[in-house]
């Protein structure tokens, strides 16, 4: 069997937004209307479709994204519903990455808000084309096109709108299509029947504004538009739908349109632009990767023949099929029962199930070709972020990056079963989310997690409990410090045991040097003439690994730092892996305390819009947190304030915000950057923890 659908008639579509922007209830309406599901699901009511995991539907909130696959004409529209909540940004990221176009979604009282320019200048980094939908149309205050020059202003956009809303609020009722000069006035609630008219009479100027805006800005990067524009002749729809699908693919133009998804307007033109301005996997740049052997560039072309390409871009743990990886296929194909080669862990896996995934059920598929998204069972090894690939034609492409984990809590389990259990949960937990991790004090033998954010290791605990029946006690969240070093020292580290039998003996000569941020750990063996036997490297290696997860200053783990060996000794007989593992911890201790270690803090970015009379109290507050104003904006009766500030003084800012100005502000915060703490900062840090000493 072969290809069913051709490439132009695919699409792979993100839907971004600000938290409660309507991107889960636009979801919906899409699935309803492409005739997927066969009834609305509310997200008030819990029903979404989308929103299947049972923390989604009681708070109305998407955490996971999922992907979902319908039909509307004769295309096929993969859909990424991805959360809104910047503790889940790295769902986003990774949607992103695998995506040919996004639909923007914003609210039209709201318009820009500062999610949703998080997200916009992620799509700006992975050059995705976009456009806009400005949803709630319906609500009291909506303002169609405050909201269009707030996307200009503050996104910096080309949007234009291809669309106008007839009336607003409760009086809302209709679309006027700029491209085609016409009308569709809706006549029943669910959206399902609606007429095309000419442009109603009291909307003719504002139109011709508007079209002839459309038109100019169109000019601009299509000559022939801009020629007959010029010698007034006349511009065809065909022509003017040609000239945006170029500029959107070209990321120089941002269509708008509008709607209420709620009352069921806009969805089906939305539909229709998203077919037509919106790549087909053939339009998006050929997918760069690297030969894991020789590190050289290669390229594959989004092609059914070329060898198999693709990427892991989610692992989610499902109770009925178990572990599904979601993959984006960039060029070949595959079929059930597939060895495939993970180019990233080089290793083989065979391909056990295809599943193509809808909303709330899935479809097994015999196979899969170039430009789709689909679900495989089967893989193993396979995490978020390796690359599959045709064995003989090994090809790593460009992972996903993930911000690191600022803030942890130590869980307890309750009872000996939990106890039992919470391995195996926590490690599935941990695949399915990398910006989830788990690990163990080995000073006081807790078992720690962390994430990015309150809200985000508060579901983590509950997933625990509703999908693995772990029941756990839980402490307050703390900030994930990091330890490293500010210069290069040596140490030493010897484990010599020679009292009668078989002795031990490891002897190492360390010499450590700071890494840039980021760089993690890199162990080098400078030595020569066979001093160690090669054999031990590993054992050292591991030694001076295990002594920096638990940290030499206050117990956090050390980060960026080169580890090189540069001396040591072996003797034939007593010398063993244990012995090494021990002495590349010792000499680790040694260097680093003779080098100088440094704190590394979690730095978050913060906006934080409060209205004007407020200013003053918000912005002493934030100063005393340590918080650094970047920018201050006002926007109608509010100002924004943009800065950044550390995490450790951020904890219960939510509270706080609310009484400093009678409930009326708002913030939102997102991981930036680690930084080197102060002094002070060290200090108290030391004394909080009962060390009572300072350095
Ligand atoms: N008045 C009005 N309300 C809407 C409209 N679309 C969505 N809503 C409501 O807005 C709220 C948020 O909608 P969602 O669809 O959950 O928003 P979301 O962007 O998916 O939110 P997250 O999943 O939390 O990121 C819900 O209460 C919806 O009923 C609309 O067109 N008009």
């Amino acid at each position: 069997m072969g290809r069913e659908v051709p490439f132009e008639k695919i699409r792979n579509i993100g839907i971004m937004a600000h938290i409660d922007a309507g991107k889960t209830t636009t979801t919906e309406r899409i699935l309803f209307y492409s005739g997927r599901v066969f009834r609305i699901g509310e997200v008030d009511d819990g029903a979404a479709t989308m929103d299947w995991m049972v923390q989604e539907q009681e708070r109305g909130i998407t955490i996971m994204s999922a992907a979902t696959t319908c039909q509307w004409r004769d295309f096929i529209i993969n859909i990424i519903d991805t959360p809104g909540h910047v503790d889940f940004t790295a769902e986003v990221e990774r949607s992103l990455r695998v995506l040919d176009g996004a639909v923007a979604v914003f609210d039209a009282v709201a318009g820009v808000e500062p999610q949703s320019e998080t997200v916009w200048r992620q799509a700006d980094t992975y050059h995705i084309p976009r456009m806009a939908y400005l949803n709630k149309m319906d609500r009291v205050g909506a303002d169609f096109h405050r909201a269009v020059a707030m996307i200009r202003k503050r996104l910096q956009a080309n949007a234009v709108p291809v669309q106008l809303p007839i009336g607003s609020e409760d009086s809302f009722r209709g679309i006027i299509d700029l491209v085609k000069d016409t009308a569709i006035i809706y006549q029943d609630e669910l959206g399902m029947d609606f007429i095309e008219v000419p442009v109603p009479e009291e909307f003719v100027s504002e139109k011709r504004l508007y079209r002839e805006h459309l038109l100019e800005s169109l000019a601009e990067f299509d000559d022939q538009l801009l020629t007959d524009y010029l010698e007034g002749e006349k511009i065809t729809d065909c022509q003017i739908m040609a000239a945006i699908r170029k500029g959107t693919l070209a990321c120089r133009f941002i269509p708008v349109l509008c709607g209420t998804s709620f009352h069921n307007k806009g969805v089906q033109p939305l539909l229709d632009a998203i077919t037509n301005y919106m790549p087909s996997p053939l339009e998006v740049p050929p997918v760069e990767g690297k030969d894991p052997e020789t590190d050289d560039l290669i390229y594959r072309k989004v092609d059914d023949h070329e060898p198999l390409a693709a990427l892991a871009f989610k692992v989610q743990t499902d109770s009925y099929v178990g572990k599904l990886v979601f993959l984006r296929i960039y060029s070949g194909s595959l079929k059930t029962g597939d060895i495939v080669y993970n180019a990233t862990k080089g290793k083989k896996e065979r391909i056990g199930r295809l599943l193509k995934m809808h909303a709330n059920h899935r479809q097994d598929i015999q196979e899969a070709f170039a430009g789709e998204i689909v679900a495989a069972v089967g893989l193993k090894e396979t995490a978020t972020g390796d690359s599959l690939c045709a064995e003989g034609h090994p090809i790593i492409l460009e992972s996903i990056s993930f911000p690191e984990p600022v803030i942890t809590v130590a869980i307890e389990p309750k009872t000996k079963a939990d106890q039992d259990r919470i391995g195996t949960a926590l490690h599935r937990l941990a695949e399915e989310d990398p910006t989830f991790r788990t690990f163990t004090n080995h000073e006081t033998g807790q078992t720690l997690i962390a994430g990015m954010g309150e809200l985000h290791l508060e579901i983590i605990i509950d997933r625990l409990l509703r999908e693995f029946h772990v029941e756990a006690n839980v402490g307050k969240p703390q900030v994930a410090y990091k330890e490293t070093i500010s210069r290069n020292a040596r140490g030493e580290g010897k484990y010599i045991k020679q009292t009668g039998g078989h002795g031990q003996y490891g002897h190492v000569l360390l010499e450590v040097e700071p890494l840039p941020t980021g760089k993690g750990f890199e162990f080098e063996d400078r030595t020569t003439g066979g001093i160690i036997p090669k054999e031990f490297m590993p054992a050292i290696s591991n030694g001076i690994q295990e002594a920096m997860d638990s940290g030499i200053l206050a117990g956090y783990p050390m980060v960026d730092m080169r580890a090189i060996l540069v001396g040591g000794s072996y003797h034939e007989v007593d010398s063993s892996e244990l012995a090494y593992k021990i002495a590349g911890a010792l000499a680790l201790r040694d260097a680093v305390e003779k080098g100088k270690v440094v704190l590394l803090e979690p730095i978050m970015k913060i906006e934080i819009t409060v209205p004007e009379e407020y200013m003053g109290d918000v912005i002493g507050d934030f100063g005393s947190r340590r918080g650094r104003i970047e920018t201050t904006e006002l926007q109608g009766n509010y100002q924004v304030v943009k800065g950044k500030g550390p995490l450790a003084e951020m904890f219960g800012y939510a509270t706080d915000l609310r009484s400093l100005t009678q409930g009326r502000g708002n913030y939102v915060m997102q991981y930036n950057h680690y930084e080197r703490a102060s002094a002070e900062v060290v200090e108290q840090l030391l004394k909080a923890k009962g060390y009572g000493f300072a350095i």
